[in-house]
């Protein structure tokens, strides 16, 4: 299993918290900065590189995701020694932003992140736990598995890049 780790801000209204949810299922535990192992993975939006299968190393250390609103998103804190990783394309599929290309939120970044990394056992726990992953499993299925063939982080950037363009490009044809 791979240990799933939240940094909280407090930032969100706790009913609605996915992080906070997480944790009350023992999908994740809450940890300090401070305490945070160093060479984990860091779920970033700023992450210089994209994340791959070939990151689950890492992510034995930790997968850590930072819980504060998309508000307050330029307080991602530095973490030492952190892999901080960006995630590829993927649409949102919870109903705060339902749709939206990156802006996943704390579940969703998590699940898209063991799926890419081949942790299917532990994506599945969360299928009960929230009613969208399903959906969002759905949504994204061309994608993810696309991803987890990746051999590294350059190779999973070229697709989503790919991705992206071919929308674009049908987009520009109508
Ligand atoms: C901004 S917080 C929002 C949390 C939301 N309030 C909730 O209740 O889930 C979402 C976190 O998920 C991770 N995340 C979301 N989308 C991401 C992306 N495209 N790339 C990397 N990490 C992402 C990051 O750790 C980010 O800080």
């Amino acid at each position: 299993m791979i240990p799933v780790l939240v940094y909280d801000k407090d930032q969100c209204d706790p009913k609605k918290c996915t992080a906070k949810r997480m944790e009350k299922f023992g999908l994740a535990k809450e940890v300090p900065l401070n305490r945070i192992p160093p060479g984990s993975v860091v779920l970033s939006p700023f992450g210089e590189k994209t994340l791959s299968p070939a990151d689950v190393k890492y992510a034995h250390r930790g997968l850590v995701v930072l819980d504060l609103t998309w508000t307050h998103i330029d307080e991602i804190p530095h973490i030492r020694g952190e892999k901080a990783r960006k995630l590829p394309y993927l649409v949102a599929a919870n109903p705060i932003n339902w749709g939206k290309p990156w802006r996943l939120n704390s579940a969703e970044a998590v699940l898209a992140s063991l799926i890419i990394m081949g942790q299917d056992e532990q994506a599945e726990l969360f299928m009960p736990r929230f009613n969208w992953a399903p959906e969002f499993v759905t949504l994204n299925k061309a994608l993810l598995d696309d991803y987890r063939t990746a051999k590294d982080s350059d190779d999973v950037q070229r697709m989503s890049d790919e991705y992206v363009e071919s929308i674009v490009g049908s987009a520009g044809e109508r």
